[in-house]
């Protein structure tokens, strides 16, 4: 299949179904009953939304489809009555700013509940255990879900923008990093492959998105990088990156880059295709 072949409108109607928050494995099965064969619809999505054919074919094999979160738009979102900047957007991978998605005072207050409860930050390892990693060496903490009024409206707050129950969220974590301090390139999604993919998805399945929101802006460095498509968010106060992605999406690629100077403190909000909490 060539370049060609793929007619103007059909490239159009893939981008926008996309762009509105359609899962991969849903605009297949789209494609696959407007009578497209399964091989031709994976080359000519992966060759429009310019993703990795092996991306497509993973999602292809992802049967159990969950639910998907709503993608904000442009140029702006009203969440009950706060106003919501949409100041950049990217197709694939989808990704947000969300400026404004914190006030200031909701950021220092959230720095002021985490703090005393600040530990060194885990990632889960190839057999599903929680373990200190060398490539994370922030310190953080997680709230439980609804654990205080702020808590509570934050994630009531990114429910209604994304169009996704607070059930489906694990439990918003803190972090605050130092000079020198980052988080290596890495997916948030869980890798199928490794042995510990049933333990972690267990409750509430898969990942489908995260929210970044980034509590204080760090005097130097302390960037969102999206390697991939050579995006960086910058770490703003009360501004968020949120972004989307299917099971082996490796445009989904991203790293909190090294601080610099200053400081930097985050709250990260990771979304699950099925209800996480009981
Ligand atoms: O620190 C950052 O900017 C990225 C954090 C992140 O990737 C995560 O919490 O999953
Ligand atoms: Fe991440």
């Amino acid at each position: 299949m060539s370049h060609h072949t793929i007619r103007p409108e059909l490239r159009e109607w893939i981008l926008s179904t996309s762009r509105s928050g359609c899962s991969l494995s849903d605009l297949l099965k789209m494609l696959k009953d407007a009578g497209y064969g399964g091989e031709q619809s994976r080359q000519i999505v992966a060759r429009v939304l310019n993703l990795p054919l092996a991306t497509v074919m993973a999602a292809a094999k992802n049967k159990v489809a969950g639910l998907r979160t709503r993608h904000p738009q442009a140029p702006m979102e009203t969440v009950n009555g706060h106003p919501v900047k949409v100041s950049v957007s990217t197709d694939a991978p989808v990704v947000r700013v969300l400026d404004g998605l914190l006030t200031a005072q909701e950021c220092d207050e959230l720095i002021a509940e985490a703090s005393p409860r600040l530990a060194r930050s885990l990632t889960v390892d190839v057999d599903g255990r929680h373990q200190a990693d060398q490539r994370r060496t922030s310190q953080g903490m997680f709230f439980g879900i609804g654990e205080t009024p702020l808590v509570q409206r934050i994630e009531q707050r990114i429910a209604d923008l994304l169009a996704i129950p607070v059930s489906h969220g694990e439990g918003l974590q803190i972090l605050h990093y130092q000079p020198g301090q980052e988080y290596e390139p890495h997916f948030d999604w869980f890798n199928p492959d490794q042995p510990g993919f049933s333990t972690v998805t267990a409750r509430g399945g898969q990942r489908i998105a995260s929210v970044v929101m980034y509590l204080n802006t760090p005097e130097e460095g302390g960037g969102t990088a999206f390697p991939r498509i050579g995006l960086t968010v910058t770490a703003m106060r009360g501004s968020a990156v949120y972004f989307a992605y299917d099971t082996g999406d490796e445009a989904s690629l991203h790293a909190g880059l090294p601080v610099i100077k200053g400081e930097k403190w985050i709250a990260t909000k990771w979304l699950r295709e099925r209800p996480y909490q009981a």
